[in-house]
């Protein structure tokens, strides 16, 4: 199954692996030609009925493999209205190669010719609300027509997702979607048809650009720091590259020992000291409260030292916690058999990985199955970072390829968890997970024709936001 968002983001994908949008509608619209070879026989009349958008455009495509019918193309509205150049040049394809191809300009006389079969191409998973003039006069047209319909991709005012239609919609008797089931046609009453369209494989596996874009467009938030104690760096490192990544304000609660040096690092950081040299768990139910009653999304670990009492406080705060936490560093060994309500993203590194049990690799992509096995038996995201990171919630897997071997340079991790931290208060946590990896491989990356073997943590903190919403598309 796969959601019309997460389709957007693997064509993109697809795109940045050297697969074009262009090929894959080729590809789609031959799965509709051979759909209809299945359904009416040569010589049979049908009848496409295409919106301005990629889904006519497939079905412009599809009229090319239907030489041995006798195909008519009903464009709902005027050509220079088609919304993408992928739909268009199919379109002029079709006219400059004198098929019957013409534009329903004026929608109140739109008359369906006499067919056996319709191909509905209104609209896919493009779609948003009721269906609009003329497509809801066209679709009850449809309806009524004694043709076969085969509808492309979703019927034509079906929401992919949820399977519901605000308004009319096209009822079908067989529908061609493509590359995945669409959530919203499990229950579909004809027949479905999932067409390979040859997305590889890598567009759903390597985290890509498609999906960066479908998260970074609503960043923000809070986030709480619950680091430092023998070391300041880390939680510095932490709190800032959760601000560079997009959060609106960036706490940190620290020892009063080494709050002063924490705040000294950035002015843009809100350091809140507490008593004491390290995190025990008297701090424990005043740090709760204060990052659940502001629904902050919480780093616990950097630089938190590894005394027993602070590894206590660390596992008492989150059984106690209900909200967002990344979970780096020092905090880690509070993960094995913890019971909690909070929904955490676990990003061990190679030794801290095997202290949770995990598998001991160089290369975490050849132990992605015992991952996998990790973050369902802890039941929350594991981010094993490596020199390829790799993702899991149990269920989903993914593998992070950006970065470099610059960035085995102390502190990466700790951007890694604020860049993550900062994400997450806007999306879910394997998404925050495997986006956040991405972003930081991609700011060491931005760096590293510059800095070679000698960059720093610090010096990522300023090519995050290009690696979040910069076009690089290398
Ligand atoms: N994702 C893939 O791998 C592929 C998808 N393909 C096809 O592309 C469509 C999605 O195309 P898109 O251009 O995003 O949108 P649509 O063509 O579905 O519709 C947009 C079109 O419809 C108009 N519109 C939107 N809402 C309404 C409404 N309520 N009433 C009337 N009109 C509406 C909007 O203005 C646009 O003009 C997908 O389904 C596949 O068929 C690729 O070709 C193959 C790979
Ligand atoms: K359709």
């Amino acid at each position: 199954m796969i959601t019309a968002d997460r389709m957007a983001a693997v064509d993109e994908n697809a795109e940045h692996l050297g697969v074009p949008r262009k090929q894959l509608m080729e590809s789609s619209g031959n799965a509709i030609a051979r759909r209809v070879r299945e359904m009416v026989s040569p010589g049979a009349r049908v009848c496409i009925v295409a919106g301005r958008g990629n889904n006519g455009g497939d079905a412009f495509v599809a009229a090319r493999f239907l030489d041995e019918y006798d195909v008519s193309v009903l464009l709902l509205g005027r050509a220079e209205t088609i919304g993408t150049d992928i739909a268009r040049e199919n379109w002029d394809a079709l006219r400059r190669a004198e098929y019957d191809a013409t534009e329903v300009k004026d929608s109140g006389a739109f008359e369906l010719p006499d067919c056996d079969l319709v191909i509905d191409a209104m609209l896919g998973t493009g779609v948003t609300g009721a269906l609009r003039e003329p497509a809801a006069t066209v679709a009850r047209a449809i309806n009524d027509a004694d043709a076969a319909v085969l509808a492309v991709d979703v019927p034509s005012g079906v929401n992919a997702d949820s399977g519901e239609a605000e308004g009319v919609a096209v009822e079908a008797d067989a529908v061609v979607t493509f590359h995945d089931m669409k959530p919203g046609l499990a229950d579909h009453d004809g027949d479905v048809t999932v067409a390979d369209i040859g997305i590889p494989a890598a567009a759903e596996r390597f985290v890509g650009p498609g999906d960066l874009r479908s998260v970074r467009g609503d960043v923000g938030g809070r986030v709480f720091v619950i680091g430092g104690g023998p070391f300041t760096g880390a939680p510095a490192l932490a709190a800032q590259s959760a601000l560079r990544a997009g959060a609106d304000l960036s706490f940190v609660a620290a020892p009063n020992t080494v709050a002063g040096e924490i705040q000294g690092y950035a002015e843009d950081l809100i350091v809140q000291p507490y008593d004491g040299d390290r995190l025990t768990p008297e701090q424990v139910d005043g740090l709760v409260e204060t990052a659940e009653s502001y629904d902050d999304t919480v780093i616990i670990g950097p630089g938190l030292g590894n005394a027993d009492e602070t590894i206590d406080a660390a596992t008492d705060f989150l059984e106690s916690f209900e909200g967002r936490a990344v979970v780096d560093a020092d905090a880690l060994p509070a993960i094995p058999g913890l019971d909690t309500d909070a929904t955490l993203v676990c990003t061990p590194n190679r030794k801290e990985l095997a202290e949770m049990d995990g598998p001991d690799a160089d290369d975490l992509r050849e132990v992605t199955d015992e991952i996998e096995t990790l973050a369902d038996d802890i039941g929350h995201v594991v981010l094993a970072k490596g020199a390829t990171d790799v993702i899991s919630d149990g269920d989903r897997t993914r593998v992070v390829r950006t970065g470099n071997t610059g960035m085995k340079v102390g502190g990466t991790g700790d951007l890694l968890a604020g860049i993550v931290a900062g994400l997450f208060g806007t999306t879910d946590a394997f998404d925050a997970a495997c986006v956040g990896s991405f972003v930081n491989g991609r700011a060491g990356d931005l760096l590293y024709d510059e800095r070679y073997e000698g960059l720093l943590a610090s010096d990522m903190l300023e090519t995050i936001p290009a690696a979040m919403w910069g076009e690089d598309d290398a």
